[in-house]
């Protein structure tokens, strides 16, 4: 997507050929930086302190950062030691674990030798399927866009809200649950988004807020507790957010409060859609609530805000009472009943099993195995 003009990916190879540019979210939206990688230490702390994030994108760093592992020492243990050091970095988002899990199927049988070039390659794939895919998640959602619009009266705006950023940002390009918005805006559908702030590391109001007004999308942010308020009130059409890890039963892992808005959804008769990739499918589980690891981050970022002041100069404030303990739980589940649909690469299915199972036979055949 562009910025200022300019086409960007979020993860590219440097002028050398070899280091890896990401942009440095954790700078959004007051200042746009990009970081260069060289070393698989680099790439596992990009990831771990949310340089770059979003489930797709931190599969995708976390292949490079193989890459980037095996220049100096490309044996086996080299290779065993960058997997895990890699897979520990951050647990909910399962693409994670399957990009490392591609990378080590694809260079494990290699000579040594081969494996640097190997693991470039690999890693460049992953990053160009990844758009792919999250282009074919927005045509299939620019459907979903297009019979909501098609029962209003003709112009009337679509307010579509949103959680966390599941833009560009958090993938290599595209974004998932932005994807439809931006093909259904560039189409000249009039589609308004409602951006949830998303305490506690407000990637809704810095990030989504951020690329959604660099491609000229009419959005609002609003505070994370107005969802409900605007439901209730027929100011929603539509809500749908991305996934950190889907289980094949279509229980829903995403960024914390997530579950409060499809609990508000399925209170108002509001379609509430979850927009992935097949890589976030967890074809291993069957039960989210009880399966996936919610990651559980500092206290710091539920006691204090990052931001700028009015004389533009970044700072971080203490808004919570000195000395109040504060707890932070990075993501929720949201069960599979509340979902009305999951939005992948090759079409939208119902949240269960048998729905996943139907657009993915041959991923679904590798769970009954
Ligand atoms: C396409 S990204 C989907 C999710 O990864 C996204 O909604 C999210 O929860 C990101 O969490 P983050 O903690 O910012 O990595």
């Amino acid at each position: 997507m562009k910025i200022a003009g300019k086409a960007y990916r979020t993860i590219w190879l440097g002028e050398d050929g070899w280091s890896v540019v990401v942009i440095d979210q954790t700078r959004l939206p007051f200042s746009f930086e990009t970081v260069r990688l060289t070393q698989v230490q680099e790439a596992a702390d990009a990831i771990r302190h949310m340089i770059v994030r979003g489930a797709p994108l931190i599969g995708a760093t976390a292949a490079y950062g193989v890459a980037l592992a095996l220049r100096g020492d490309a044996s086996d243990a080299a290779l065993e030691r960058a997997l895990a050091l890699l897979g520990a970095t951050r647990p909910t988002a399962v693409n994670l674990h399957w990009a490392l899990a591609r990378m080590r199927a694809r260079l494990i049988e290699l000579p040594e030798t081969e494996r640097v070039a190997a693991a470039y390659a690999e890693a460049a794939a992953i990053c160009d399927e990844d758009v792919a895919l999250c282009r074919a998640i927005g045509e299939h959602g620019l459907g979903l866009i297009r019979t909501i619009a098609a029962a209003k009266p003709v112009g009337e705006r679509i307010n579509i809200l949103t959680h966390c950023n599941a833009g560009w940002l958090a993938t290599v390009d595209w974004g998932t649950a932005l994807a439809p918005i931006y093909l259904a805006h560039d189409a000249g559908i009039p589609v308004h988004v409602w951006v949830d702030e998303t305490r506690p590391r407000n990637q809704g109001a810095a990030l989504s807020a951020y690329e959604l007004g660099a491609h000229g999308v009419p959005h609002t942010v609003i505070s994370d507790n107005a969802g409900g308020h605007l439901m209730q009130h027929g100011e929603v059409d539509m809500v749908i957010v991305g996934t950190d890890r889907t289980t094949a039963t279509g229980d829903v892992a995403n960024k914390i409060g997530t579950y409060l808005k499809a609990l508000a959804a399925h209170d108002n008769g509001v379609p509430f859609y979850v927009a992935l990739p097949s890589p976030t499918i967890d074809w291993s589980l069957s039960d989210g609530l009880a399966e996936i690891p919610i990651e559980e981050r500092a206290a710091g970022e539920v006691t204090h805000l990052r931001g700028v002041g009015e004389d533009g100069r970044p700072g971080i404030f203490q808004v919570t009472a000195p000395g109040s303990p504060a707890a932070n739980p990075a993501f929720d589940v949201t069960p599979a009943r509340l979902v009305t649909g999951l939005v992948t690469e090759r079409g939208v299915a119902p949240a269960s099993f048998e729905g996943l199972s139907r657009l993915f036979p041959e991923l679904a055949q590798e769970r009954m195995k």
